[in-house]
């Protein structure tokens, strides 16, 4: 649904209400904290104040964004903390820290804004000048979409940059953040400015689309090889493959007309050169992963008895890892959660 400047900021107090149960921690009900792959997103607190001064009272974050003044110090840090936990508590904006989802470093900040635009919502986010280059403002901006066009029921996002700042242009682009045809004004505080940005926004209808299209399943199939000494075989995916590097279970994608035993007693054969029969294939668990392209569904089978020596044929390195030690190889982000079933398995 296009958003016009007549039906923008029609927030009646019910809504509001509604929007801001969704946002309140706690139950299964509530939205947050929201879950990626590597951050837990979750509402600042006056704990966050020095690192957050930190931060952002770097130029190189203020000068891109247009509400963070420059310098930014402790001060400002707690008042914008109160000032967040007032809009959210009343269900006009939700930001929200990026925090990394092992140690719990803060990172950087995204939020939405809907105040004077519902049912539109401006996003907004920062990174901090360490966490750069890795893709986590993409990451949790598109987290920020499904919160906006699920709990909240929002009809659009939309946003803005600077034309020099490609790095948040390339993150509009890769969420399918366009622009629209429209300007927006933005009161750049740090740079006493206000600049005349060309507006992008993406719709729930677009949304949707890019959501069936990243929703397509595919189906691979993976072994763990465990040997006598009760370790797992672990095969690095070669150079030019996607995730080039990263440690995995050897398998592959199931092909049309295969059963995922089939599939996986070939991909044995072909990978390591091993012959394995069906009835040693013992199913474990299954990773099912949101890749930015396709959903991955994976079963992971145990196998502990196979003819042959795994010799790598596609050039790929090979290990064998002892089950506590799974956690030190960097795996795609699908493999974490298949280590506990694993580590059930093996460590007694
Ligand atoms: N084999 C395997 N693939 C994994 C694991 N974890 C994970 O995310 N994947 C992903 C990576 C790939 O996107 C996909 C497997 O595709 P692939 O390209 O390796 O499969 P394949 O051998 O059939 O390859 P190809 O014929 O298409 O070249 O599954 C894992 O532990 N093992």
């Amino acid at each position: 649904m296009p958003i016009t400047e007549a039906d923008a900021s029609a927030l009646d107090p019910d809504t509001a209400r509604a929007l801001a149960a969704r946002l309140a921690e706690g139950g299964c009900e509530a939205a947050l904290p929201l879950v990626t792959d590597r951050m837990i997103l979750r509402p600042p607190v006056a704990e966050d104040a020095s690192v957050l001064a930190d931060l952002a009272g770097a130029w190189s974050v203020a000068r891109y964004t247009g509400r963070i003044p420059h310098p930014y110090g402790l001060e400002d840090a707690y008042a914008w903390i109160s000032l967040e936990a007032g809009l959210r508590a009343e269900g006009t904006a939700v930001s929200l820290l990026m925090t990394d989802r092992t140690t719990g470093t803060v990172m950087g900040a995204v939020g939405l804004n809907w105040n004077g635009s519902w049912p539109a919502a401006e996003l907004g986010y920062w990174i901090g000048e360490p966490y750069r280059g890795r893709g986590l403002a993409a990451e949790a901006a598109r987290a920020m979409l499904t919160l906006a066009f699920e709990p909240l029921d929002l009809a659009e996002v939309f946003a803005s940059a600077q034309p020099e700042n490609t790095a948040s242009l390339w993150v509009l682009d890769k969420l399918g953040i366009r622009p629209d045809g429209r300007r927006m004004r933005v009161n750049a505080v740090a740079r006493g400015e206000v600049w005349d940005h060309e507006r992008r926004s993406i719709d729930r209808a677009a949304w949707e689309a890019d959501r069936a299209k990243r929703a397509r399943l595919v189906l691979v199939v993976a072994a763990a090889l465990v040997d006598r000494d009760g370790r797992v075989l672990l095969t690095r995916r070669p150079e030019g493959k996607p995730m080039a590097g990263l440690w995995e279970f050897p398998g592959g994608k199931v092909h049309e007309g295969e059963t995922p035993e089939r599939a996986l007693i070939r991909e044995l054969h072909e990978e390591l050169g091993l012959d394995v029969r069906h009835a040693c294939l013992a199913p474990l668990t299954f990773a099912s992963h949101a890749y930015p392209d396709f959903h991955l569904l994976m079963p992971l089978f145990v196998l502990r008895s196979w003819h042959g020596r795994p010799t790598p044929r596609e050039g790929q390195d090979i290990a064998w890892v002892r089950a506590a030690r799974l956690r030190d190889y960097p795996m795609p982000p699908a493999d974490p959660p298949l280590i506990p079933a694993l580590q059930d398995l093996l460590l007694v």
